[in-house]
């Protein structure tokens, strides 16, 4: 048998892009202002160009202008903060994403805190991180947005769930654990060093693996019934016959199908999410530019 509903995150994506889009007409035509998204990718990373190249296409089907910054590999940092210090006076630019990871030479810190914090529509600068931390405003970053709009469409009030987060980055788990609290769930945070670790997972009526480890979560370690957030994105090696390696998540999804009630896929889950909430992102970094409150999105 197996159960879970199947959380459809392409179908959700499209909701949200589109409501952006037309966040994105009302815009143009009662303000005159288009909103522009810059990324900028410094070096070759393949799977980065990809997610690239399914952002500049998304964003301009929603209205917005897109622009590019190519760089090579070995770019120097000092180059790279010149750059960014253009984009922040640039006022067709309304939103700065520069892709991670950056070349070892530069210092991913030093590039995010040159970004101006009003165009940090990835959320990772410091008072974004603060603001949305304390509940003062903020850019909240997009994939952590777009787990808690999905396990919203299963369980649209998420007040007293016991949430299990498996992994503490600053881009994914940390800032999903902040989102997750002011959902009023009882969030624990768990990594590398935790003890037990499907005993914890267990524990979870919602639970979200970001671990960068394929298939890690099995499916005894998922309370019956609960709900599953896979935010992970690994390529397997290719299979004989297979042209690349099949993209699999954090958490072995046949498995964990049979125990959860609903279970995000992937690819298909958080990930087009992460993207329509870089484009609800930048609509709300314009509006938040040209002093307009900002715009709710989840779909
Ligand atoms: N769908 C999307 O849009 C996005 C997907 N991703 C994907 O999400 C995953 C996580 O990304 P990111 O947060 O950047 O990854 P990081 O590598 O920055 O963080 C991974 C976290 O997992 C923890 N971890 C590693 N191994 C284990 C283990 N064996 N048991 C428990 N915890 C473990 C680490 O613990 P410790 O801190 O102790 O080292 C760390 O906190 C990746 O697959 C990435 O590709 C990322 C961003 C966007
Ligand atoms: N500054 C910065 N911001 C980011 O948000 C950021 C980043 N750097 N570096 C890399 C990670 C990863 N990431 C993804 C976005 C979309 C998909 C996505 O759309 N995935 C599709 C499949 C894509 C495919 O087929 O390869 C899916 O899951 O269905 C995946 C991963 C954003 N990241
Ligand atoms: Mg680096």
């Amino acid at each position: 048998m197996s159960g879970a509903q199947i959380i459809d995150g392409k179908q959700v994506a499209q909701q949200v892009r589109g409501r952006v889009a037309e966040e994105v007409a009302a815009l143009k035509r009662d303000h005159g202002v288009t909103p522009g998204l810059t990324v900028v990718l410094v070096g070759e990373n393949p799977a980065s160009q990809v997610y690239v190249r399914n952002k500049s296409r998304q964003t301009e089907a929603a209205g917005m202008v897109s622009t590019m910054h190519k760089l090579p590999a070995e770019t120097s940092e000092a180059d790279l903060l010149a750059l960014v210090a253009d984009l922040n006076e640039d006022p067709s630019v309304h939103g700065i994403l520069v892709q991670l990871p950056l070349p070892e030479q530069i210092d991913e810190t030093r590039v995010i805190e040159a970004i101006s914090p009003a165009k940090d529509v990835d959320g990772f600068h410091p008072e974004n991180v603060g603001r949305v931390a304390t509940g003062a405003g903020g850019i909240a970053p997009c994939t952590p947005l777009g787990c808690v709009i999905l396990a919203k469409t299963v369980q649209p009030d998420l007040t007293g769930m016991e949430a299990v987060i498996v992994g503490r980055s600053n881009i994914v788990g940390k800032p999903l654990a902040q989102l997750l609290l002011k959902e009023n769930c009882t969030v624990t945070i768990a990594h590398s060093r935790t003890r037990d670790l499907p005993e914890v997972t267990r524990r979870a009526d919602l639970l979200l693996a970001a671990v960068g480890r394929a298939e890690m979560v099995r499916g005894d370690w998922v309370k019956p019934g609960a709900t599953v957030i896979d935010v992970g994105i690994n390529r397997l090696e290719p299979q004989p016959g297979e042209e690349k390696g099949r993209l699999v998540g954090d958490v072995a999804f046949e498995e964990a199908r049979e125990v959860a009630s609903a279970i995000t896929p992937v690819p298909g889950g958080v990930g087009p999410m992460t993207i329509a909430c870089l484009l609800a992102n930048t609509v709300n970094a314009a509006r938040a530019i040209n002093g307009l409150e900002p715009v709710a999105i989840g779909a």
